[in-house]
Parts: C-alpha cells; sequence; structure tokens
C-alpha cells in the first residue's frame, strides 16, 4: 500500500490546512478530506487547491459535505445521514495509484467522532496511516497537546512528528519531551497565506519529512 498521512490536531482550528497544504506541497502529493463540515466558511479542500502550486498533486472530492459547522456526527444527524467509516477505507484504495503518497485531513482533533461509535483516531488506525499532530502554541496547549500524543500512543498509532503554528512558545519544546515526538517544523502567523508562503513553509519542512519517511 502506498503511504498515507493523516493529518490530526489538537483541535479545531489550530492550522491543519495550512498544514497540510504545506506537507502536500513539499512532498508533491495528493491531498483528501473525506469529510468536511461547516461550508459556510469554505471547504478546506477548495482552501488547499488554492495554496498548492505543483503540477502534481491531485484533491480528491470529499465523500461528506455538510452543512453545519459541528463534530461529523452531528452535522451528520442534523441532515439524517450516517457516516460509514468502511466508505472511507474503500475509496482511500480508490484513490492512490501505487506509488503516490496521500496527505488525509481529519476534521478536528484526535477524539472527534465520525459516528456514534466511531473517532477519528480509530480512522487513523483503519487507514493504517502515519500520523503528523498540529499543535498551535496557545497558553494550554501543553496539557491538549499531550493528551493527544498519550491517546496515540495508547492506540499504536504510527506518529511522524509534531508541526507547530504561531509564534515560537517554549511549549513546544516541553512538548517534544513529554512525548517523545519530534519537531517537523513550525509554521509562523503570516500575514497573508498564499501561494508562495506554503511553497516557502515547504521548503522548510521539506528535509525533516523525507528524512522522517526515508
Ligand atoms: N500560518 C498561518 N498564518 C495566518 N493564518 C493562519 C495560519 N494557519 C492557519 N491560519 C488561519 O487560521 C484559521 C484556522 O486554520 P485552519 O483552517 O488551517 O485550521 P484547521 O485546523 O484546518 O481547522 P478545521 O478543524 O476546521 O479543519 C484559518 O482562517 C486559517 O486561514
Ligand atoms: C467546523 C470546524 N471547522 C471543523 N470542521 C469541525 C470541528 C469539530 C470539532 C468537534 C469537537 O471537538 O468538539
Ligand atoms: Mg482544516
Amino acid at each position: 500500500m502506498s503511504e498515507r498521512i493523516f493529518i490530526t490536531g489538537i483541535g479545531t482550528g489550530v492550522g491543519k490546512t495550512v498544514t497540510a497544504a504545506c506537507i502536500t506541497e513539499a512532498l508533491k502529493a495528493d491531498y483528501w478530506k473525506p469529510v468536511q463540515t461547516g461550508l459556510l466558511e469554505g471547504a478546506d479542500t477548495d482552501t488547499i487547491k488554492e495554496l498548492l502550486s505543483n503540477d502534481v498533486s491531485v484533491c480528491h472530492p470529499e465523500l461528506w459535505k455538510l452543512e453545519l459547522p459541528a463534530s461529523p456526527h452531528l452535522a451528520a444527524r442534523e441532515e439524517q445521514v450516517k457516516i460509514e467509516p468502511g466508505a472511507i477505507i474503500s475509496r482511500a484504495a480508490d484513490l492512490q495509484p501505487v506509488g503516490r503518497r496521500l496527505v488525509i485531513e481529519g476534521a478536528g482533533g484526535l477524539m472527534v467522532p465520525l459516528n456514534d461509535d466511531y473517532f477519528t483516531a480509530d480512522l487513523i488506525r483503519e487507514l493504517g496511516a502515519k500520523a503528523i499532530v498540529v499543535a498551535q502554541n496557545y497558553l494550554g496547549s501543553i496539557n491538549h497537546a499531550l493528551l493527544t500524543a498519550g491517546m496515540l500512543r495508547r492506540l499504536g498509532i504510527h506518529v511522524l512528528g509534531w508541526v507547530f503554528t504561531g509564534d515560537y512558545h517554549s511549549n513546544e519544546d516541553d512538548v517534544v519531551k513529554w512525548s517523545g515526538y519530534p519537531k517537523i517544523g513550525r509554521i509562523p502567523r503570516a500575514q497573508h497565506v498564499d501561494k508562495s508562503f506554503v511553497q516557502q513553509q515547504a521548503q522548510l519542512l521539506s528535509a525533516n519529512l523525507h528524512s522522517l519517511l526515508a
């Protein structure tokens, strides 16, 4: 099976999509957000298409696009549909020609439910994906990051490392020390998140990414 890299985070709004754009660009991988909730603010897949500049990456369509800006299990219930993890697993196989890496972005953080008895963490494990955890630097992020790391370790999920977002904060060093997972890099806040910003950040992340994937 070709490599699957799942972008999860210590919460929602922490910078997973911008990070996914940088990683997809650095690896010239394909991108997929199987479940999108909250369409008013724009779908992540459309953001990724605007931020990529390489002509190799393919952005695959979502399996579920749900209106409500909420947890997938709630947004699905609102529309009287049920998110079926089996459909995600089987579609993932169709999306990945041999040799192509697939960057998959979750909705929100690791323990976000996709339905009433299945979590994002279960999906990462069933996909056999390697996880990259996006951790925004803020007061409280040590706790959120180490809770996420603890759950990933307990589930035996292969973690490639952390991408921190925002200005430097010593929390990064403590999270790396106490989690035992490496720092892949940090994406600073930008005046404008555009193609050139993503290209620049992709270059900065590339060496660590490739060495961790070797
Ligand atoms: N490096 C950055 N510089 C400036 N703004 C950023 C940066 N990274 C993210 N943002 C902005 O912060 C907001 C949240 O970021 P983003 O959409 O990447 O979060 P997310 O973790 O993907 O959220 P979701 O759980 O909804 O997928 C967006 O408006 C995004 O444009
Ligand atoms: C709507 C938002 N932008 C995300 N797509 C979904 C975030 C789900 C968070 C669920 C939770 O942890 O409470
Ligand atoms: Mg996102």
